[in-house]
């Protein structure tokens, strides 16, 4: 008995012990993650697939970066892009790594015997044949497939990529968390901004420390600052903070403004240098008001690249303004944020001015509908829980004005054509802008440009994406703009062949939430009706535009090639009617009464040789010169004012001037700049 009690208490105490460990090792289980840890290990879902996608998303990122902060002090951008590449031995020294010969070929894994080395060449040398096939047939260029060598990884590339603005530059004290803690950025409010998550410039110096592990550098100043502040710096990911190696103030004589940030990356240049330099261009097209220099540095100077994108005009968007939120976008916990965070007293007053469309009264009767425990002046920040819910299952059923566009700054149609005409030199171009339209409570504007012809333009769609103000390259098909393009637009009924027509398609949607699919920002999805429709009705207002030109087009092509036909036969009638009359005129015989008074006399002269076949050519060239002229003229008397053929002309102002007013009328757009 005892011995069983001994036992049990034993099997107890056992368990007792069991269920602790298992407590413990159910503990052990739990583990957290930092945000800078959970985005290193899903870098692809930032646009850092690959070391070929990251050298492009890295440039991006640092541009988009620059952008914003030169166009929010109303800077017209200057920026300076140089990617450089640096070879092994060079990335070696810098580290301070002693380079090591191979000695055991062997043994590494891109080890390729001399009969494998063959054929890859030959396969490489049958796939460039094919390349420059298509290029002499106009076909589209696929990428090449990456041809391994051997089973090899192959040697990796490293770039230096440096990026240099004369935006607002960053407060000292700021740079070592803007760089180097993942999610802290200044563009987190409500406001049309390209950057949104504060992560991007993270991402590229998490991937340098992944990759290289070097730290990132940044100098930059801010205006009027007498001295730059230079941080080098890196991240320490599991800790989510930066670790700062160097962080001091240096002279600045010349009150320079702006940032330049340098960091080391792995890339590939030969895979995604046609991305990058697609992306460059059309950054141009959507920010014409700004100036890039780009440089390629490479050891082989065949490779080497210099581009700059000149500016075009002095114009520049005004810029965003933050706005407040929509009652319709707020949820629960966003309530509950506001609440926390704002400086008014009572209900009725948090209503009426943290929210966009609730006036004073509006408030009151929105309180009044609340129920019985709600009341104008009650304490906001004594809300419970469930009177939040409430407030929030209002906002969703109640009836608000739509919020305005005001807040918005789309590229203007002004820039967009300014930036396609540069770009792509087309041979027509049409351009429309939507008015502020609203989805999930956030207004957005979409602009659309349709160009026909132009160069480095392939036959068919070529489609354009941009979202507040950012090209979007990756993941075209799933995209709103190409879906509509292609399967919603009836490009014939236009008298636009969507097949054998170099059509570019041009389409840039802003908002305060552009909903990117995913935090890559690489395509918006077509499911929101709302911007689906209006991405539409842009594209066709543009195409009705070209229908007009295109018609006007054919018709003068049409009265062109009849004059032409009528012109070849001219030769031959007039032989003909000579023929004819020269015959007459012999067997004429003027005593016998056979033709009137003026066809006698025209035999006369055919007889005298005075009126002769070249004279006949001269009279039938004339008479069809005359018809031209008259049908052409009677064209246009039919068609009114409004049909007369337009030119647009663009005067560009000498100075940098923000404020203008365009004035409509049905043959011109003027605008004044004030
Ligand atoms: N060139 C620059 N000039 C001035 N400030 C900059 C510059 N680059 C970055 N910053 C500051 O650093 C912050 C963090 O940048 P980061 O790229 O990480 O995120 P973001 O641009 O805010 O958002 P996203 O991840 O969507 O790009 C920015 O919000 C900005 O305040």
């Amino acid at each position: 008995m005892d011995s069983s009690r001994g036992s049990s208490d034993e099997l107890k105490r056992t368990n007792k012990g069991r269920s602790k460990t298992n407590c413990m090792e159910k503990e052990s289980l739990l583990k957290q993650k930092s945000p800078a840890e959970f985005f290193a290990e899903n870098k692809n879902i930032a646009g850092f697939d690959n070391p070929g996608k990251s050298l492009y998303t890295t440039v991006r990122e640092l541009v988009e970066n620059a952008l914003d902060s030169a166009e929010s002090i109303s800077q017209l951008p200057d920026i300076e892009l140089i990617i450089e590449e640096i070879t092994k031995n060079k990335f070696n020294t810098m580290i301070g790594l002693v380079d090591r010969q191979r000695v055991d070929e062997e043994l590494y894994d891109d080890f390729e015997t001399t009969k494998a080395r063959e054929k890859r060449l030959a396969k490489e040398a049958r796939m460039q044949e094919i390349q420059a096939k298509n290029v002499a047939l106009g076909k589209k260029l696929k990428e090449p497939p990456a041809i391994k060598s051997g089973k090899g990884r192959g040697e990796a590339s490293f770039f230096k990529v440096t990026c240099k603005d004369n935006g607002r530059g960053m407060p000292h004290d700021e740079i070592p968390n803007m760089f180097g803690r993942v999610l802290s950025g200044t563009k987190y409010g409500l406001k049309q901004t390209r950057g949104k998550f504060g992560l991007g410039a993270k991402m590229a110096l998490i991937w340098s420390k992944m990759s290289t592990g070097l730290p990132i550098e940044i100098l930059s100043a801010t205006r009027g600052q007498n001295y730059a502040s230079f941080c080098r710096l890196d991240i320490d990911i599991h800790q989510n903070i930066p670790h700062v190696h160097l962080h001091e103030k240096r002279e600045n004589k010349d009150k320079w403004h702006g940032a330049e940030i340098q960091i080391i990356i792995e890339g590939n240049w030969t895979t995604y240098r046609s991305k990058i330099l697609h992306y460059m261009r059309q950054m141009a097209v959507i920010t014409p008001y700004s100036q890039f220099f780009f440089k390629f540095i490479s050891g082989i100077s065949e490779k080497n690249l210099t581009i700059r994108f000149a500016r075009r005009t002095d114009v520049m968007p005004p810029a965003p303004l933050e706005t407040k939120h929509h009652p319709s976008a707020v949820d629960i916990l966003l309530i509950k944020r506001l609440i926390a965070e704002t400086s008014k007293q009572t209900l009725q007053q948090f209503l009426q001015h943290e929210f966009v469309n609730i006036s004073k009264s509006y408030a009151e009767r929105l309180v009044g509908e609340m129920g019985p425990d709600f009341g104008p002046k009650m304490a906001v920040k004594n809300l419970t829980s469930h009177q939040i819910v409430r407030i929030h299952q209002l906002f969703r059923q109640a009836k608000f004005d739509d919020p305005s566009g005001d807040c918005l700054s789309p590229a203007g149609e002004y820039n967009l054509r300014l930036g396609i005409i540069k770009e792509l030199q087309p041979d027509m171009v049409a351009t429309c802008s939507s008015s502020p339209q609203v989805f999930e409570g956030h207004p957005f504007i979409v602009e659309a440009g349709i160009s026909l012809g132009g160069k480095d333009v392939k036959q068919g769609l070529n489609i354009f994406r941009f979202a507040n103000r950012i090209p979007l390259l990756f993941e075209q098909g799933a995209d709103v703009v190409t879906r509509t393009a292609m399967k919603k637009i009836n490009w014939s009924s236009y008298k636009i062949n969507q097949m054998q027509d170099k059509i570019g398609v041009f389409v840039s949607i802003v908002s305060t939430k552009v909903p990117f699919k995913g935090t890559g920002k690489e395509y918006i999805g077509d499911d929101i009706t709302e911007i689906s429709s209006a991405v539409k009705s842009a594209i066709k207002q543009c195409c009705l535009q070209l229908r007009s030109k295109i018609v006007k087009k054919l018709q003068a092509r049409e009265r062109q090639e009849r004059k032409r036909n009528l012109t070849r036969y001219i030769p031959d009638a007039s032989r003909a009617i000579m023929d004819v009359l020269e015959e007459m005129a012999q067997n004429y015989e003027p005593k016998r009464q056979r033709y009137d008074k003026e066809d006698d006399e025209l035999l006369n002269k055919i007889a005298s040789k005075e009126i002769t076949e070249t004279t006949f050519g001269e009279s039938l060239s004339q008479y069809v010169e005359q018809v031209d002229y008259e049908m052409a003229l009677e064209y246009a008397t039919q068609s009114g004012a409004s049909e007369e053929p337009r030119e647009p002309i663009y005067l560009s102002s000498l100075e940098g001037s923000y404020s203008y007013v365009d004035l409509h009328s049905p043959v011109f757009v003027f605008r004044l700049i004030t």
